[in-house]
């Protein structure tokens, strides 16, 4: 499959996730492709964003934007879609209101709400229903001319269930909190269907051409250790084994947004992931020194990618610069990935992200 697509130039991010030490950390940035940069805002404004990704030339050229401006800066390009393809696809109406963000006219309310979703399986699969993403990811691999590996990604199934319930964003997620409590039974059932369907969507993704995968779990630190460990991590970790399963030479991220040292340990030692993308509030340091001798003895080495602070993308090229150097150096005993803590923001200047990746070229080099 892979032979018929251009010869890769810049494999750097695939020998830091085979475990190997390169002689400067990749670096590529979640939201890179977005509305931060005036290109993009253009196609914004006469396409609506599902309409772009649904559009294999649209959700293609949008792609290759970030590629094309930091050209030869950035290691890694992610396919433009979202993660809400994934309840569309199950059957729920998805908007997405300008300057507010995704909307559900008709969020699940009560467990008899999920009689009305579409598990996707015989007659109704993930190979039709999704094709569009497939077909921009296919036509991506093509148009990048083997720049740099793509990623595919999803939502993990709490951070969608979340969406799902809640009909948006939110503040506090009592909804979909409350639903954990009142609902415990029904819970597992939908956490289970979403890891089925995006479990099919990933496969299908790296069928299609995605060459590395992440999982966002966006909402993950809204959860404690103990209630991550039963409504989050069973479906990470299932997610992870079924794609090693399928495709160990396809690495695959967790993004685990927000938790802490203990919960991030765990995913570490006892998933298949090959590696771990921090927020800016991870202890770095702290859980470089706990977890790398317990890696080391279960013979798998530990990969981490991270963790601006977006916000420092607001300051002038020498902050962003001293910021940068010293993120660099928390993670330069570790193979190491470099990417902001969360996903670039509508205000960011296009010129400060460019500052951001030369100084990963610069002071992550050994
Ligand atoms: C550019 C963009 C995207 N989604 C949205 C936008 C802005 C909307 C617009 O153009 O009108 C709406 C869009 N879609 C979503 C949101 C977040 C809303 C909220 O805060 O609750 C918005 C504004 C939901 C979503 N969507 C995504 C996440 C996980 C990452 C994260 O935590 O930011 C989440 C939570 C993933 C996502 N979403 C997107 C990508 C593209 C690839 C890239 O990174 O360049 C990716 C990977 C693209």
């Amino acid at each position: 499959m892979s032979a018929e697509f251009p010869p890769l130039q810049n494999d750097l991010i695939l020998r830091v996730f085979k475990g190997e030490k390169t002689e400067r950390a990749p670096v590529w940035c979640m939201r890179q492709a977005g509305r931060y940069l005036p290109e993009f805002r253009e196609i914004r404004v006469e396409f609506d964003f599902f309409k772009v990704c649904r559009t294999p030339e649209l959700a293609c050229e949008v792609t290759l934007q970030p590629i094309r401006r930091y050209e030869g800066l950035l290691d890694a390009s992610i396919i433009f879609c979202d993660i809400l393809v994934i309840p569309q696809a199950m059957g729920m109406e998805v908007l997405m209101i300008p300057g507010k963000g995704p909307h559900f006219p008709k969020p699940l309310d009560t467990p008899a709400d999920m009689l009305e979703l579409i598990d996707l399986g015989d007659g109704y699969n993930a190979d039709t229903e999704l094709k569009y993403a497939y077909d921009a990811i296919t036509l991506t691999r093509h148009k990048l001319e083997g720049k740099v590996p793509l990623f595919g990604f999803i939502g993990a199934p709490w951070t969608l269930m979340a969406y799902m319930i809640e009909g948006g964003g939110s503040k506090t997620f009592a909804k979909a909190k409350a639903w954990l409590w009142k609902y415990p039974e029904s819970v597992h059932e939908l956490l289970e269907r979403i890891t089925n369907v995006s479990i099919d969507f990933l496969k299908g993704q790296v069928k299609a051409g995605a060459q590395i995968l992440q999982v966002f779990d966006s909402w993950a630190g809204e959860l404690s250790h103990d209630d991550y460990m039963e409504f989050s991590f069973p479906y990470m970790k299932k997610i992870a084994f079924e794609l090693q399963k399928t495709f160990p030479e396809i690495p695959i991220v967790a993004f685990p947004k927000g938790l802490h040292s203990k919960t991030l340990e765990t995913i570490a030692l006892e998933t298949d992931y090959t590696g771990i993308s921090l927020d800016w509030t991870a202890d770095v340091e702290g859980l470089i020194s706990n977890l790398e001798p317990k890696m080391c003895a279960i013979n798998k080495p530990l990969v981490l990618q991270g963790n601006l602070d977006p916000t420092v993308l607001y300051a002038d090229k020498h902050v962003i610069e001293s910021k940068t150097e010293n993120m660099c150096k928390k993670f330069s005993s570790v193979k190491y990935v470099a990417n902001l803590g969360h996903g670039m923001m509508p205000t960011h200047d296009p010129e400060h992200l460019k500052w951001f990746l030369e100084a990963v070229h610069k002071y992550s080099r050994i």
